[in-house]
């Protein structure tokens, strides 16, 4: 049954738009562009009435569409099959388009675009064949459908090595195309933008005939060359103007939009989530990473590395040390990226000025000052040792009196050593600090990072899978330090009480902290157990211990003749912990025994 006929309008008479159906039938064309239109009949007259004003404007400009297509040479079906050699271009971002479109017209190609494109290419003196003109149909539903066409589909999947396929398409009077160049409705900046967009603007900046077209094209790559970033055109245009095929670098294309439509649909798959209002963690996830550097090595010379960037949307100016600029230095290594993120996590955490420095991702050094001279040298001070060769990290910007100081600072172990440090990071730099401090070293790298955001999922490996979590953004404004012991503590014994408890969260466990007036005097960290890492804290804290406050990050399994008991004898007059052993109340009678105070947070802080 024929499914489609032409109705006679003001523009097209019924003579006419026979003439031109029979033509089209003739050609084949016809079948190709009107086949799966079951749902708009239109009949000639006497039913002409009932056909909607729509279908007759439509019905119009598919039979002018079609006595154009017939009389477009550009269009000739077996151009392309012959030897003229067709591209289609279709983007959103238009930068460039200037130099592809006459790149390719100079090439002698063929292009076909869509609307907007179409346009551009034109105002740029470029000579282009529109999809609506290969399709017989215009762009219709605000854009939804415009290239979903077996005129586009067919001439993007044809196999030039299936006699049949080929056939297909002379039957139907596809051509073929040999270039696909295609960008995507920007869904993830639209999303992303701080203006909030609607559901529906959202929906409709999902982009579908592109990602179709991009698959299409990188399915077929053996013949059909698929770009999806402007950063490839001149690469493309070399490629084309050379004489050598180069299957390599057809696949990495294809590669490379396989890569693009996962990327954008993790995207849009994230923010329906979100839309969603679930706020348990998704029952699958697709983690969008681009490439931001090869690393020499990983931990070890013998491993192979690199680092990616995260683009989740949940990622989208949240800060940290992957978007950190790198003002100088030696370029970072696997572990510089470890450690640097810790130093950064941890000094973003605390309001006053404050220095952290940290060792294998372990902070050996904190101090809040005013003043942040002092408190680099205190934070230097905790454990020299560890310090050398350490990260260090400013929550305020390192101007010319700290750079100063970080390049002269003597060790305080010989009084002689200048420190050496792998990385500085800081929120900022004045013009003198970033200029003393590059004259430090040749090696030093320097960072520039913004604060992390709070409320990310962290995403950690394990063999054959990932752990999801929360990230643990409690501070010690958010929890209850509760007093269990006999003695409370005093205001200063307090604070130096939330000071250790937000450096110990920081700490890898089993962690213990010792701190006094603003300042880590002592850690323990990653020992198998909290016995020696309070040993080794108390150890590194000497004599200042007395008086100080001391953090684990959890509770004591332990009290009498263990951890508990040699805390209160190292003299420390405060103890803060999570609680919840079932041995409390010996470490609250034993505190009781010291006359030290225990708090209990009620929080656990491990860092494994
Ligand atoms: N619906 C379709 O058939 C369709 N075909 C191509 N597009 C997109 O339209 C954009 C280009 O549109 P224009 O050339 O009109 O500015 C491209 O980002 C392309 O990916 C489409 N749009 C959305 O799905």
């Amino acid at each position: 049954m024929l499914r489609f006929a032409a109705a006679p309008t003001a523009t097209t008479s019924p003579t006419s738009a026979v003439t031109s159906l029979a033509h089209a039938a003739h050609s084949n064309i016809f079948y190709s562009s009107f086949s799966s239109l079951d749902s708009i009949s239109v009949h000639f007259s006497p039913f002409i009435q009932s056909v909607s004003a729509a279908s007759l404007k439509l019905t119009s400009y598919r039979v002018k569409a079609m006595a154009d297509t017939l009389s477009n040479p550009k269009l000739d079906s077996k151009s392309s099959v012959a030897g003229r050699r067709q591209a289609l271009i279709s983007l959103s971002d238009k930068n460039d388009l200037a130099l592809l479109g006459r790149g390719l017209q100079d090439l002698g190609f063929t292009i076909v675009s869509t609307g907007g494109t179409a346009s551009a290419l034109e105002s740029s003196g470029v000579s282009v064949t529109k999809v609506e003109e290969l399709t017989s149909f215009p762009e219709m539903l605000d854009g939804r459908v415009k290239t979903l066409h077996p005129s586009v589909h067919g001439g993007i999947l044809a196999r030039r090595d299936l006699k049949h396929h080929m056939e297909a398409l002379e039957n139907h009077g596809i051509g073929t195309f040999d270039v696909v160049v295609v960008n995507l409705y920007p869904f993830y900046s639209k999303v992303s933008s701080s203006s909030k967009i609607s559901f529906e603007d959202g929906i409709e900046n999902i982009d579908i005939g592109g990602p179709a077209m991009i698959r299409a094209a990188a399915k077929n790559h053996k013949d059909v060359l698929v770009v999806v970033d402007s950063e490839d055109y001149t690469a493309l245009l070399e490629f084309l103007r050379g004489t050598q095929d180069d299957q390599q670098f057809r696949m990495r294309l294809a590669w490379k939009a396989f890569q693009h439509v996962a990327s954008y649909d993790s995207a849009v798959s994230e923010w329906l989530w979100k839309q969603t209002g679930e706020d348990k963690c998704p029952p699958s996830l697709t983690v969008p990473l681009s490439l931001k550097s090869s690393l020499r090595y990983g931990e070890n010379p013998h491993q192979k590395a690199a680092f990616y960037v995260d683009r989740s949307l949940s990622e989208v100016n949240a800060g940290g040390i992957a978007t950190a600029i790198q003002h100088h230095g030696k370029e970072m290594s696997y572990n510089n990226y470890l450690d640097a993120d810790a130093a950064w996590n941890c000094v973003c955490e605390f309001s006053k000025p404050t220095c952290v420095i940290v060792k294998h991702t372990n902070p050996c050094g904190v101090a809040s000052r005013e003043n942040i001279i002092e408190a680099y040298r205190l934070a230097v001070k905790a454990d020299p040792v560890s310090a050398f060769g350490g990260i260090v990290a400013f929550n305020v910007e390192v101007d010319e009196a700290i750079a100063k100081d970080i390049r002269e600072f003597r060790s305080p172990t010989d009084g002689e050593t200048r420190m050496f440090y792998e990385i500085v990071v800081a929120p900022k730099y004045s013009k003198k600090g970033l200029e003393i401090l590059r004259g430090k070293s040749k090696t030093l790298r320097i960072l520039e990072a913004t604060k992390n955001s709070k409320g990310k999922l962290s995403l950690r490996q394990v063999g054959g899978g990932w752990l999801a979590q929360d990230a643990d953004d409690l501070i010690p404004e958010d929890i209850q330090f509760n007093v269990v012991s006999s003695k409370a503590p005093q205001e200063s014994e307090l604070s130096d009480a939330q000071f250790a408890w937000l450096c110990v969260k920081h700490v890898k466990s089993n962690a213990i902290v010792v701190a006094k007036n603003n300042c880590m005097l002592g850690m323990g960290s990653g020992q198998p157990n909290r016995l020696e890492s309070l040993r080794i804290a108390l150890r590194k804290a000497g004599n200042e211990v007395k008086g100080a406050a001391l953090a684990s990050d959890a509770f004591f399994p332990f009290a009498w003749n263990d951890a508990v008991e040699e805390a209160c004898q190292s003299g420390v007059s405060v103890i803060a912990e999570p609680g919840g052993s079932i041995r409390d109340a010996d470490a609250i009678d034993c505190c009781k025994k010291y006359e030290v105070s225990l708090l209990f947070t009620n929080v656990r802080h491990f860092r494994h």
